[in-house]
């Protein structure tokens, strides 16, 4: 996607020297778009634990990359790197994904051979996400076609980020409004502004703004509201992890949507690429684990002053202790549907069994 005009990814190799990775701070994002130029394993272990890099796929691509910048310095510490880099996070199940992939292709083989294979895997990992979240893209469109055809505009609430920030690139929730609005529909998105870390006042305004599409940001409680006053048509959200019957972890808050968007007739479509599917877990809520970050990120706030500083301020009473799940499961009674790169299904091992049985045999 564009960043004033200029194309990019959010994961990439440098080209001057081949081998170190860039990628964007997304803890400074919007204020500032600073380029971070990774050339060790353990600063990618760091950019993924402090959300420098965030999103499902794209903590995956970074991993998967960590372990080519591993194997550059030394291609025996694989065993050490891979359950390393696999405990930055613990919800979103392509950290998993990626290195598996990592391991399956690299352990086999002679240490001399480790680093070029552990570069081409990463690439490989890097051009299946864009393309794959394209084509989610494409899958989701005419949900939102039919809508702006029928009423001559669409809006969207969506959750968090799972743009193309979240992703190699295009997104998941925000690839069918991306080409809904190239294909000249008339879209709005409601941006919940996803208290504590804000990924969507932060991350989605910024990318929606970048690319010309309506937005306002509004707080997370006020989705129910704008439900019951008819204008949300459709919710679309990304995901974490996606279990065999359906079952969707994803950004804390998600679920109290869902149930809004239940209980007042508005379809809830969760957008994930086949790296998001666990289809080692049924029940969700019984066995995801759920990342509990630091709360600090409750009782602080970070922002611009007037006079363009970044500053940090605490938004809660001295002394008053603060919890922080970041993410929660939305049963999928709640869930319309999916929206993958295969296709739409219904979020029921039946409905993924229908898209992926290659992956259900595993
Ligand atoms: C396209 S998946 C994005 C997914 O990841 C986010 O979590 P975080 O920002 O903590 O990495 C959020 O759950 C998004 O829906």
């Amino acid at each position: 996607m564009k960043i004033n005009g200029t194309p990019y990814r959010s994961v990439w190799v440098d080209p001057e020297d081949g081998w170190s990775v860039r990628l964007f701070d997304q803890t400074r994002l919007p204020w500032s778009v600073d380029i971070l130029r990774l050339t060790n394993w353990e600063e990618a272990a760091h950019a993924i634990r402090s959300m420098q890099v965030r999103g499902a796929p794209l903590i995956g691509a970074v991993a998967a990359y960590g372990v080519a910048l591993a194997m550059r310095a030394d291609p025996a510490s694989l065993d050490q790197v891979l359950p390393t880099l696999n405990a930055t996070r613990p919800t979103a199940i392509n950290l998993r994904w990626a290195l598996d992939r990592q391991r399956a292709k690299l352990h086999n083989l002679p240490v001399e051979a480790r680093a070029a294979a552990a570069y081409a895997e990463a690439a490989a990992i890097a051009d299946d996400d864009a393309e794959t979240c394209r084509r989610i893209g494409e899958n989701g469109l005419p949900l939102l076609a039919e809508i702006a055809e029928r009423k001559g505009k669409v809006n969207v609430l969506t959750h968090c980020n799972a743009g193309w920030l979240a992703t190699v690139d295009w997104g998941t929730a925000l690839a069918p409004i991306y080409m809904a609005h190239d294909a000249g529909h008339d879209v709005h998105v409601w941006v919940d502004e996803t208290r504590p870390r804000n990924q969507g006042a932060a991350l989605t305004a910024f990318e929606l703004g970048a690319h010309g599409v309506k937005h306002t940001v509004v707080a997370d409680n006020a989705g129910g509201h704008l439900m019951q006053h008819g204008e949300v048509d459709i919710c679309i959200v990304g995901t974490d992890r996606v279990t065999r019957q359906g079952d969707v972890a994803n950004k804390i808050g998600t679920y109290l949507k869902a149930l809004a968007a239940r209980d007042n007739g508005i379809p809830f479509w969760v957008a994930l690429p086949h790296s998001t599917l666990d289809w080692r877990v049924r029940d969700g809520i019984a066995e995801i684990p759920i990342e509990e970050r630091d709360g600090v990120e409750v009782t602080d706030l970070t922002g611009r002053t007037a006079d363009g500083r970044i500053e940090t301020v605490r938004v809660v009473a001295e002394g008053s202790p603060a919890a922080n799940p970041a993410f929660d499961v939305t049963p999928a009674r709640l869930v319309t549907g999916l929206i993958t790169e295969r296709g739409r299904c219904e979020a029921s091992e039946a409905g993924l069994r229908s898209l992926y049985p290659d992956v259900a045999e595993q």
